[in-house]
């Protein structure tokens, strides 16, 4: 099969869908990889290192989506690319299409296939392309925190892990998943006082294992979101219904009652964000105020160390992409978790989620339209 890897369009994404060692990989089972001039300039990774691995190297992005069969990227397309893609294509990348009726409908319109590394499943019932990004955001999201937290950024001048003498940093942890689970390690590991809310019990006993004590376990009410939100430093939103939007599980009027200067981390914003008041953001302009709390709410927080985070997503995505590339969409037979990463084919939503989400029950292009200009 013929795969292409587009540069990433996205604001300071840094990442790239197919690493050099990917490429090789592929180029060693027959298949032709295509690569656009300087895609890998984020990962230090120059046109000569992919030629060396076996890809062609083409200038444009308009070569790689006239000529791929298959896509390989990191984020989801952008408007000028939805226009690029072609009923004969397959995309794999990660969509969010549930809060993005804009980009669901760009994609229906083009006819594409498009598989969500998001809703890839596992016999687990994890999201094995999911984690990997889950991990280095979770981790990510303390370091964020830390600077948000200062004073000179606005924050409320606290340091996370505290001195000797005087009281840490209270961290709560909405969503005690692949995200929160990481974020509770690195906040545990500078010695902050953590809480993780969950609304899954089973998940909570495994927590209070892996944490011995040194993390709060809590079962998610809203009585406990409140009490725990109101006396926090520090509140990570990692919560995840997969496919779905986020539930907003802290209203803007709870804000006014927070400390002066906490910081909200809106992880689960790729999904709408489970703040009320949370906004997509950019590395460039990570935080905003709003009623006199720091919100950081960048979409694609693993950009930012794109050399761990292309190499950690093309572990989990190689041995799909290899599936795609041997067998396109027949792959699906074989394996139905990687059949529940379809998001998007012959201009309908394929997954329930996100249909459910966008309220695009039934799904033809036409409606959806309809739907979306109501
Ligand atoms: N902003 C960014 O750059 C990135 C964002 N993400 C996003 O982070 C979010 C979390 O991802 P993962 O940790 O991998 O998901 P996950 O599925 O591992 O964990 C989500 C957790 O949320 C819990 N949950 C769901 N509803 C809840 C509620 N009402 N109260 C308390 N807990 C609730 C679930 O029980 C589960 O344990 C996703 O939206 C994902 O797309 C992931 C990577 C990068
Ligand atoms: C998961 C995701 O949105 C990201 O890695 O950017
Ligand atoms: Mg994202």
């Amino acid at each position: 099969m013929r795969i292409g890897v587009p540069t990433e369009i996205k604001t300071d994404e840094f990442r790239v869908g197919l690493v050099p060692g990917s490429v090789r990989e592929l180029a060693a089972r027959g298949h032709e990889v295509i690569v656009q001039s300087g895609a890998g300039v984020g990962i230090f990774a120059d046109d000569a290192v992919y030629e060396k691995a076996g890809a062609r190297i083409v200038k444009t992005a308009d070569e790689v989506f006239s000529e791929a069969q298959l896509i390989v990227k990191v984020k989801e397309p952008q408007q000028a690319e939805w226009k690029s893609l072609k009923s004969d294509q397959i995309l794999f990348t990660y969509l969010h299409l549930a809060p993005d009726a804009p980009q669901a409908i760009g994609l229906m319109e083009s006819g594409v296939s498009a598989i969500a590394y998001e809703t890839v499943t596992d016999p687990a019932g994890g999201l094995p392309l999911l984690a990997p990004m889950s991990e280095v955001a979770g981790r990510l999201s303390i370091e964020a925190a830390a600077i948000a937290l200062r004073r000179p950024t606005g924050g409320r001048g606290v340091l996370l892990g505290g001195v000797p003498g005087v009281k840490p940093a209270k961290v709560v942890v909405l969503g005690g998943g692949v995200v929160g689970t990481h974020a509770a390690r690195m906040a545990v590991g500078l010695g902050a006082e953590v809480s993780i809310i969950d609304r899954s019990l089973p998940r909570l006993r495994q927590l209070d294992e892996v944490f011995k004590g040194r993390a709060t376990t809590l079962a998610s009410t809203m009585e406990t979101i409140e009490h725990e939100v109101l006396a926090a430093d520090v509140v990570i939103g990692a919560v995840l219904i997969a496919g779905a939007s986020a539930p907003k599980l802290v209203n803007r009027a709870m804000l006014k009652d927070m400390k002066r200067g906490a910081v909200l981390v809106d992880v689960s914003i790729d999904q709408g964000g489970c703040f009320e008041t949370s906004k997509p953001t950019t590395h460039a302009r990570p935080t905003f105020e709003v009623d006199g709390i720091i919100h950081y709410c960048v979409a694609n927080m693993p950009g930012a160390v794109p050399v761990t985070s292309a190499q950690a997503l093309n572990n989990a995505t190689l041995p799909f992409v290899l599936k795609l590339a041997e067998r396109g969409l027949a792959a699906f037979d074989r394996d139905p978790h990687l059949a529940a990463g379809l998001n998007v084919k012959d201009g309908r939503i394929m997954h329930a989620a996100v249909a459910a989400s966008l309220g695009f029950d039934s799904v033809e292009t036409s409606r959806a339209v309809r739907l979306a200009a109501e």
